[in-house]
C-alpha cells in the first residue's frame, strides 16, 4: 500500500542532544582543543567561546496519511526549522513516502543558490533520515534492511575521547584523542602533543590504534612534522589536519605523511561533488556524518564513488544514523564512537537524552536491534519547541 506525506514539522532542542558539543561543565570535548580559532588566544581554552555549540538541535517530524510519524535529528537548531518549514516541506507534503531521490534532489537543486554545504545540507540531511525512519515504521523493518541488509553481524567500534586507556579496557579497538595545540602555541605546543600521545601509548602498550584529530587546526608543514615526531610513537592516522576546503593541502599532506600513517578527513564535508574532490587527494578514509552530508541517500552514492578508489568509509559518530548505514557497507569495516560521558571513562549514548532506546556499544561492539525504522523514539521529557509553521 502506498503511503504519502501529511506533514512535516520542524523542532528545536536546547542543550546536549545531537548538538553534541553542547555539553555543560568540565567536559573533555571543551578542553583546550584546537581548533581553526586557536589562533586567537582569546578562544583557545572552550570551543564554546567561538560558538561551536551555537546552532543546537533540529528534530524533523514527517507524518504519514495513516498516522505513522518518522523523525530524525541532527545539527541545525532554528535556522534548520526555519529552512524546513519555509522552503523545504513543500517539496514533501502531499508526495508519496517512497519519493526519497526526487525528494532528495528537488531539496538539493531548489536550496543551490543559498546551500551546497553546511546548515543546508545539515537539514536536508535530516529530512532524508526522517524519511528512511518513516518509511522503515510504515514497512516495520529496520533501515538496514531497506539498504541491502547486513554484511556483517555486529559493529566493532574505536572511542573518541580523553581517554583511550579506558577505551581499551572497555574493548574498543582504538582511542582518537582531540588534538589540543596548534601552530600558535609553538614548538612547545607540540612537544605537548607529542608528550600527551606517548604517555597514552605508554599506557596502552603498542598494538592499541591511537589516532589524533586534529579538526581542521593545522597548516600543512605543521601537520607534516607532527605526523613524523608521532610516527615513532604508532600513530595510526592524522585526523582532519587542515580546514574542510583546502584539497590542495590535503593532497599536498598525503605526499608528506610518514610511510604508513594514514590520512582521514570528512566530518565537514557535504555531498558526492565534495567527496569527489576529496577523494583525488589520496585521501585513506573519508569520514561523512550522515546527518551533515546529505543524509543515507547522498552517503550512499559518496560510499560507493570511496568503494571504487579503494577507500573506507567510516563516518563521523552519529549515533544509530551511521549504525545501519556501516553495517550493510563491506568498505565500513568499523565505526566511530564518541564518548560523552564528561571525563570520557564510561559508555553512555552519544545524543543522550534526547532519544530513548538509543544502542550503545558493549565490549567495543554492538548489533543494531533489529526495530522499524532507526529503532530509537523522541525523550518525552526533553523539552523541544516549533519556532515556526506553515
Ligand atoms: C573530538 C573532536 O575534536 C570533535 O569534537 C569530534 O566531534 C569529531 O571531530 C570526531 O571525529 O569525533
Ligand atoms: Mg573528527
Amino acid at each position: 500500500m502506498q503511503h504519502t506525506i501529511r506533514e512535516v514539522r520542524a523542532f528545536v532542542v536546547r542543550g546536549k542532544g545531537a548538538d553534541y558539543h553542547d555539553q555543560g561543565g568540565k567536559h573533555w570535548i571543551d578542553d583546550h582543543i584546537a581548533t581553526p580559532m586557536s589562533g586567537y588566544p582569546e578562544y583557545r581554552q572552550s570551543r564554546q567561546s567561538f560558538g561551536i555549540n551555537v546552532l543546537g538541535t533540529l528534530v524533523i517530524e514527517i507524518e504519514a496519511d495513516d498516522g505513522t510519524v518518522g523523525f530524525a535529528v541532527t545539527t541545525g537548531g532554528e535556522i534548520g526549522a526555519w529552512i524546513v518549514e519555509n522552503h523545504l516541506a513543500r517539496f514533501l507534503e502531499g508526495r508519496p513516502v517512497t519519493d526519497i531521490e526526487r525528494i532528495w534532489d528537488q531539496m538539493y537543486r531548489s536550496t543551490l543558490y543559498y546551500g551546497r554545504r553546511g546548515i543546508v545540507l545539515n537539514t536536508i540531511s535530516g529530512i532524508d533520515l526522517a524519511l528512511y525512519d518513516l518509511l522503515g515504521r510504515l514497512r516495520q523493518e529496520p533501515v538496514y534492511a531497506l539498504l541491502g541488509g547486513p554484511v556483517r553481524d555486529e559493529l566493532q567500534f574505536y572511542a573518541t575521547g580523553a581517554r583511550p586507556d579506558i577505551a581499551q579496557q572497555l574493548g574498543f579497538i582504538g582511542g582518537k584523542m582531540p588534538l589540543h595545540h596548534g601552530p600558535a602555541e609553538g614548538e612547545d605546543g607540540l612537544e605537548r602533543n607529542i608528550a600527551l600521545l606517548a604517555d597514552m601509548r605508554e599506557k596502552v602498550g603498542p598494538n592499541f590504534w591511537l589516532m589524533y584529530d586534529c579538526w581542521m587546526s593545522l597548516d600543512v608543514e605543521y601537520a607534516t612534522r607532527l605526523a613524523h615526531r608521532a610516527a615513532d610513537l604508532g600513530l595510526k592516522w592524522i585526523e582532519e589536519a587542515l580546514i574542510p576546503d583546502d584539497y590542495w593541502g590535503y593532497a599536498q599532506l598525503k605526499k608528506q605523511l610518514p610511510p604508513g600513517m594514514l590520512m582521514t578527513t570528512g566530518e565537514h564535508e557535504a555531498t558526492r561533488w565534495g567527496f569527489r574532490q576529496l577523494l583525488e587527494t589520496g585521501v585513506d578514509i573519508i569520514q561523512p556524518d550522515v546527518g551533515w552530508c546529505g543524509g543515507i541517500t547522498e552517503l550512499i552514492k559518496i560510499s560507493a564513488l570511496a568503494d571504487a578508489h579503494g577507500t573506507l568509509v567510516v563516518p563521523h559518530g552519529s549515533s544509530v544514523y551511521s549504525y545501519h548505514f556501516v553495517v550493510t557497507r563491506t568498505n565500513s569495516p568499523f565505526a566511530e564512537f564518541l564518548m560523552m560521558h564528561e571525563s570520557a571513562e564510561e559508555v553512555v549514548p552519544m545524543f543522550s537524552p534526547l532519544l530513548l532506546n538509543e544502542p550503545v556499544p558493549v565490549n567495543g561492539r554492538l548489533r543494531v536491534p533489529e526495530t522499524p525504522g532507526f529503532g530509537v523514539e523522541l525523550n518525552p521529557e526533553v523539552e523541544r519547541t516549533r519556532p515556526y509553521t506553515h
